[in-house]
């Protein structure tokens, strides 16, 4: 399962240029298909909006070609413009070129003003469409050289929800500062995810970046450790909300001269009454709470068409959409385990899928399908090493691979749980 780790997704290469056309005329889509490849670059098409971003979350590309309207007789332009913006505030770096109709020019002022790169006009001459297209990738090449390697990793925080949408804007508002934030959430929720897009937004730059976890035995000295490492950098402070209150005292009075970043798997109300007061005042210069699943209505299908595409691409296996009654019971669940639960279920549909579509079968909804799980060989065999292969293979068995509670369970932070399923193969 892939859910748990945000940061698996791949890395910029250095192949053949990617462009990723946004257009709902597939006869347009294919003839710009036609250009890239006799020029050596590759072109994936999008419908719409939704398919781009769930396309943009799982690879990267060079440059973007966007036409503005996604509708038989629209010409508003207003939803190319929305995604222009959004595109932008993701990734102020990305290379956008709108594509509009001969009556565009002062469509394609406005789109340039709102930070596209170039414009082309359709019908468009071939040669001037190439040209455009390299000039673009070379522009791309140089502003992930300004902006180091991270500036070209995919990872978005997906969803038309208005407070999702609130968060995108605060992260690119308050990504490249260095005010200390506070991101409160469920677990699952896209908390690792919005610090993640924070970094990004500093990417290039040298700065340590040190990530501990809380738990109720830390101690002073892994602290110190940690803020010695730390200084003139990033500390990231995950499950803030368990610094038990002996410690509190001591980590507010030293958190000057870092940028600090805490994650807390609590609401607001539940943060406040678990740290003092001057401890939170240092940490939540920005407060970002990530909302339920559960609370987020329409995005829960959002989310899982995009799941199922990714993992239709990860493991190779057709793509096949969501049946309308398992759309419902997506719908309709609450989903606790939140979008890495949502994440999860669907990795399984996809894989366990018969049928042209995914049906609420596939989604096994309400069924931990694994009951309790004990390291039952762990007593009988004594070798320390075995014995921690098998633990930590029933806590992921137990939590079905949810990283973060099988660290809790098992007393360790998700870094150190990450290594030692990397020692141990898993
Ligand atoms: N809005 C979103 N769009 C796309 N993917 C998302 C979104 N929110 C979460 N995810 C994905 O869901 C998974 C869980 O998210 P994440 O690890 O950020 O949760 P978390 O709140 O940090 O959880 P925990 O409290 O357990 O650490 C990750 O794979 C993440 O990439």
């Amino acid at each position: 399962m892939e859910c748990p780790i945000p940061n698996s997704l791949p890395a910029l290469s250095t192949g053949p240029v990617r462009i990723l056309f946004v257009d709902d005329d597939s006869d347009i889509v294919a003839a710009a298909g036609l250009v890239a490849r006799r020029h050596g670059m590759s072109l994936t098409g999008a419908g719409n909006p939704e398919a781009a971003w769930s396309l943009l979350a799982e690879r990267a590309f060079d440059v973007i070609l966007l036409d503005l309207n996604f509708a038989r007789g629209q010409t508003s332009g207003e939803a190319g413009f929305r995604m222009l913006a959004d595109l932008m505030a993701t990734d102020p770096r990305r290379v956008v070129i709108v594509v509009t109709g001969h009556s565009g020019i002062n469509v394609a002022v406005e789109a340039m003003r709102g930070g596209a790169s170039d414009f082309v006009i359709k019908p468009w001459s071939n040669d001037a469409l190439a040209e455009k297209l390299k000039r673009g990738a070379a522009l791309a090449g140089a502003r992930r050289a300004a902006g180091g390697d991270g500036a070209g990793e995919p990872a978005l925080l997906l969803g038309d929800d208005p407070a999702i949408e609130r968060v995108r804007r605060m992260i690119a508002r308050i990504g490249a500062t260095s005010a200390s934030v506070l991101v409160l959430g469920n677990a699952g929720s896209g908390k690792s995810l919005t610090v993640d897009l924070l970094r990004r937004q500093r990417a290039g730059e040298d700065a340590p970046w040190v990530e501990i976890g809380m738990h109720d035995a830390i101690t002073i000295a892994v602290l110190e450790e940690a803020l010695r490492a730390s200084r003139g950098g990033t500390l990231v402070l995950d499950r803030v909300e368990q610094v038990p209150r002996s410690v509190q005292p001591f980590l507010a009075g030293q958190l000057g001269g870092r940028r600090v970043l805490a994650m807390a798997r609590d609401d607001r109300q539940g943060v406040r009454a678990a740290l003092d007061a001057d401890l939170l005042a240092r940490l939540n210069t920005i407060e970002i709470e990530l909302p339920r699943l559960a609370e987020r209505g329409e995005d829960k299908l959002l989310l899982a068409r995009h799941f199922a595409d990714r993992f239709a691409r990860r493991h190779a296996i057709v793509p096949r959409p969501i049946s309308e009654e398992a759309a419902r019971a997506i719908l309709a669940d609450d989903w606790p385990d939140d979008v890495r639960g949502l994440c999860q279920a669907i990795e399984r549909a996809v894989l366990l899928a018969e049928g042209e579509r995914i049906e609420i079968a596939d989604l096994a909804l309400g069924d931990s399908g694994h009951g309790d799980v004990r390291p039952r060989a762990a007593a009988a065999d004594l070798n320390l090493d075995r014995a921690e292969k098998q633990l930590i293979e029933a806590a992921l068995d137990r939590h079905r691979f949810n990283i973060s509670r099988a660290a809790d369970e098992l007393g360790l932070t998700r870094a150190a749980l990450y290594r030692r399923m990397a020692k141990h193969g898993l």
